[in-house]
């Protein structure tokens, strides 16, 4: 019989996780020759949850509520506070008996065949991800086909995530020397910012041609990432024109399409990409439940069922908004129970509604601002 959602909850503590996903990518470095990419296939490793968990991003522990204490009492309080990577620990037991997400449709397929031939042509890769979730659409294959070849990280739905959060980011990405771009595809924020330095990049690119006694010619700039994280949106508010399409829903973009930008840029829009097997189901659920995969993928009350117990378990969550939103008692122990609620109260027991409202009022924003993952605890320099 399968396991109920639930029952992992409770009998988690027995089972040692493998390191999460977050603890094991290495990150990349842009506009730089360093940083290997992990072996795709590489085993998870089996390690211990440290047991004090460093904040990276230059806040303090205030930011689980702690506000007022002076720095030993923060840490001391600290570690008997449920945190980020006690999370990500309880996603990883709450996922491992779901029926698994996996979605390799076959217009991804060959678009990974076409973009490592497009490659070749782009003098620049501008990589957006999800702010909700940086960690999770981030390909692991993206170091291994870029090579040396320029990039700039953008984290696009900046909207949808807290100041701390993003904070938090750019601290983490700065300290490692990467450049990232904050932004918002669908009111244009940071879409200046993105477009000057890729222009940087195309003067940087002509200079060379000139030296070499080439004539300069626009620079290519490839636009790549995950399904649904905004590529299209990214594009139409740099040229200020619809000139892709776009639309609330993964895998709108079907075929690799350039289009001229000024006089000294081509961007290549290109179809979301995502691994053809997804091997960290934590990853999976977090793309499941900001929308950033195919809804064929998954089942829709699990995914709403994980969502309400990370809503509960969340340090960053204001938990009364919750329950004044949906009046029903939310004590992170069950998310399904939750759900069969909701679809009493309000779907005539219909629970594949009931789950579907939580997960749309959570990717439209009406649960607030909420970030789902927060950067690393270690990682390489
Ligand atoms: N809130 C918010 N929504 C955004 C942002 N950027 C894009 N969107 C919305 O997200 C949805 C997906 O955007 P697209 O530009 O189609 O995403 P894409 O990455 O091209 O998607 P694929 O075609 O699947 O590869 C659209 O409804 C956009 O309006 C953003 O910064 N904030």
């Amino acid at each position: 019989m399968a396991t109920h959602l639930c029952d992992v909850f409770f009998n988690k503590a027995s089972i040692s996780p493998p390191v999460l996903q977050h603890q094991r990518r290495p990150p990349f470095t842009v506009f730089a020759t360093a940083s290997a990419a992990p072996p795709p296939s590489s085993p998870p490793t089996i390690q211990a949850k440290p047991k004090l968990l460093q904040i990276i991003g230059g806040k303090t522990a205030s930011w689980y509520g702690n506000a007022n204490m002076n720095s030993s009492n923060a840490i001391d309080s600290f570690e008997e506070e449920y945190g980020w990577a006690d999370l990500e620990t309880d996603l990883y037991h709450w996922t491992k008996t779901l029926r698994p997400v996996q979605w390799y449709p076959g217009h991804i397929a060959k678009t990974e065949r076409e973009l490592k031939e497009q490659l070749k042509l782009m003098d620049v890769v501008i990589e957006v991800r999800d702010a909700r979730i940086p960690i999770s659409t981030s390909h692991p294959q993206m170091d291994s086909w870029l090579g040396n070849r320029k990039r700039i990280l953008v984290l696009n739905r900046e909207d949808m995530i807290s100041a701390a959060d993003r904070n938090a980011w750019a601290d983490y990405y700065s300290r490692q020397k990467i450049k990232v771009v904050f932004s918002n595809g669908q009111l244009g924020m940071g879409t200046m910012k993105l477009g000057r330095l890729a222009k940087s990049v195309a003067a940087e690119v002509n200079m060379k041609r000139r030296a070499r006694g080439l004539l300069p010619r626009p620079v290519r700039a490839g636009i790549v990432g995950y399904p649904n994280v905004g590529k299209s949106s990214l594009i139409n508010r740099l040229l200020k024109r619809r000139m892709c399409p776009a639309a609330p829903r993964p895998g709108v973009t079907r075929v690799l399409k350039w289009v001229r930008f000024g006089n000294d840029l081509e961007l290549l829009d290109s179809p979301g990409i995502i691994p053809m097997r997804m091997s960290d189901q934590s990853a999976a659920i977090k793309l499941a439940i900001c929308d950033d995969i195919g809804e064929r993928s998954y089942d829709v009350t699990d995914v709403a069922g994980v969502l309400v117990q990370m809503l509960s378990k969340l340090p960053t969550v204001d938990k009364s908004n919750l329950q004044e939103r949906y009046k029903i008692d939310i004590d992170g122990r069950c998310g399904k129970t939750f759900i069969h609620k909701l679809a009493v109260q309000l779907f005539n027991g219909d629970e594949h509604q009931a789950a579907f409202r939580i997960l749309s009022d959570f990717r439209k924003g009406r649960l607030g601002v909420i970030a789902l993952e927060r950067p690393p605890v270690h990682f390489h320099v």
